[in-house]
């Protein structure tokens, strides 16, 4: 209720010259907060009823440290995830006032996406806000009095280039539409959507079979114990953790998703940064989205609705750094089907760590009740997805001509553990003969003549 709104009074001058901590200069106190507890003087969070129907009754999340906020904060953690600490390094550099309040005029989505019966199910949506898309229109009342609320969702359109998408109408495989696909270039109309994740942390230990004190204490303890509220303050259940999020791609018109008649195609896919954007052939990371992308377009103009989710959880989750590790361990020790996870395990303690169970909260938001081409072999997608009560009514293996030669070792390795496959199923014994290639002598590569 606006009349209840306190205004959020900025006594924090914003920083200006060297004036460093405690200086008179200074925005931040000498005095410094480490921690709050629920019967500390003054704290008295805004209340937050996760999976309330409509985002009035829900309630903002506030996660801002504001002196103004600081007690009223509802929600652990910061916005933007892992780029919270980017925003904190443009803060200590100076660049950046404490008390910045975005201007929020015309960011509002280009799609007003229907309300889900999701959005105010505390067990279906748990890993992020359903109305934190439309922070401006249901939060007004208290931007307008200075409180410093931040949308953890974006909705966008434009149009995309792909190589692939533009051989595939150069060859005649896709046609020009003008609506989805505009031009003969391949030129693709979509709308995005940007998520950040907000865990509600009940539902995220349900998903995952713990107890909310014992996720609590583990995402407090490997977090150099940079979060001491997940222990002080158990009375907040919302936490923004520091990673990355997830974009959606629609192609055709985004209110045909939502929508249980229309066919649907879809490819959930987890971010492979050397392959989907630099194209090294040692997966099927690009190919894959690039036919994900492809099935799409063909839905959307056969009349159905196409969606691409692109998850930012680098090497299953594990880091391009211990992906690079998995490589090497993997041409140096002889890099076999067989042995694939065998080498990920070695050096990460387990072969994934992408956690597919947070994966639907999406689909629930976006409305999806039934998929019709699932574009994806992967078992532990398949099982999330269908544990949250949606159908998957047929899954698209990637074509076989799309596979390069070096990823076949990772491709059976996956089959062999469980993917889906319309195709051959290896033994152990044939897996072993499944090999990637070698490394060359690196001589061989910057002196091939063998002039030197
Ligand atoms: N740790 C590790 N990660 C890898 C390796 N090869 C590929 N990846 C990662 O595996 C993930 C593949 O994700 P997706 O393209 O969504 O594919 P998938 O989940 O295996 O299943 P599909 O939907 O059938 O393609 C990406 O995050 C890649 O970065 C590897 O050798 N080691
Ligand atoms: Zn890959």
């Amino acid at each position: 209720m606006p009349e209840s709104i306190p205004v959020a009074t900025a006594d924090t001058p914003s920083p200006s010259g060297d004036a460093g901590v405690g200086s008179p200069k200074s925005p931040f106190s000498k005095h410094i907060l480490l921690t709050t507890y629920p019967d500390q003087n003054g704290v008295d969070p805004v209340p937050l009823q996760w999976g309330a129907p409509d985002a009035k009754t829900r309630g903002p999340i506030i996660a801002s440290r504001n002196l103004s906020q600081l007690k009223r904060r509802n929600a652990m953690g910061a916005h933007g995830g892992s780029y919270s600490i980017y925003n904190a390094l443009a803060i200590a550099a100076g660049d950046l006032p404490t008390d910045f309040k975005p201007d929020f005029r015309n960011t509002e989505p280009t799609f007003e996406f229907p309300t889900q019966p999701a959005w105010g199910d505390p067990k279906k949506i748990v890993s992020l806000d359903p109305f934190g898309h439309d922070v401006m229109k249901n939060f007004r009342e208290y931007l307008d009095v200075g409180w410093d609320l931040r949308p953890s969702m974006a909705v966008t359109r434009a149009n995309m280039r792909l190589a692939e998408i533009e051989k595939a109408v150069s060859e005649g495989k896709l046609e020009v539409d003008g609506s989805i696909v505009v031009d003969k270039n391949g030129d693709v109309r979509v709308t995005k959507v940007a998520c950040e994740p907000v865990w509600y942390l009940p539902g995220v230990a349900e998903r995952f079979g713990v107890d909310e004190g014992t996720l609590r204490r583990m995402l407090f303890e490997h977090t150099g114990g940079s979060y001491p509220e997940l222990i002080t303050r158990p009375d907040l259940k919302v936490f923004l953790p520091p990673i990355g999020g997830l974009t959606v791609y629609i192609f055709g018109p985004p209110e045909r998703v939502s929508d249980e008649n229309v066919p649907l195609a879809l490819r959930i896919h987890d971010e492979c940064n050397g392959s989907d954007v630099f194209q090294s052939d040692i997966c099927t990371c690009r190919p894959y989205l690039a036919f994900g992308i492809q099935e799409a377009i063909k839905q959307a103009q056969n009349g159905g609705s196409g969606v691409v989710i692109y998850f930012r959880k680098e090497g299953r989750a594990l880091g391009e750094v211990v992906k690079y590790l998995v490589y090497n361990a993997r041409k140096r020790g002889g890099d076999t089907a067989d042995k694939y996870f065998l080498r990920t395990e070695n050096i990460a303690g387990v072969r994934d760590m992408r956690f597919q169970a947070l994966m639907p909260d999406i689909l629930h938001w976006l409305g999806i009740k039934k998929i019709d081409r699932m574009l994806s072999m992967s078992n532990m997608k398949y099982d999330a997805i269908v544990a949250q009560g949606i159908k998957i009514l047929e899954r698209v293996p990637i074509p076989d001509d799309m596979i390069p030669q070096d990823s076949r070792v990772e491709i059976d390795a996956k089959i062999n553990a469980g993917y889906f496959t319309t195709g051959k199923k290896f033994t152990t014994e044939e897996l072993s003969q499944v090999k990637g290639r070698g490394w060359e002598k690196w001589e061989d590569v910057t002196d091939p003549m063998g002039i030197l």
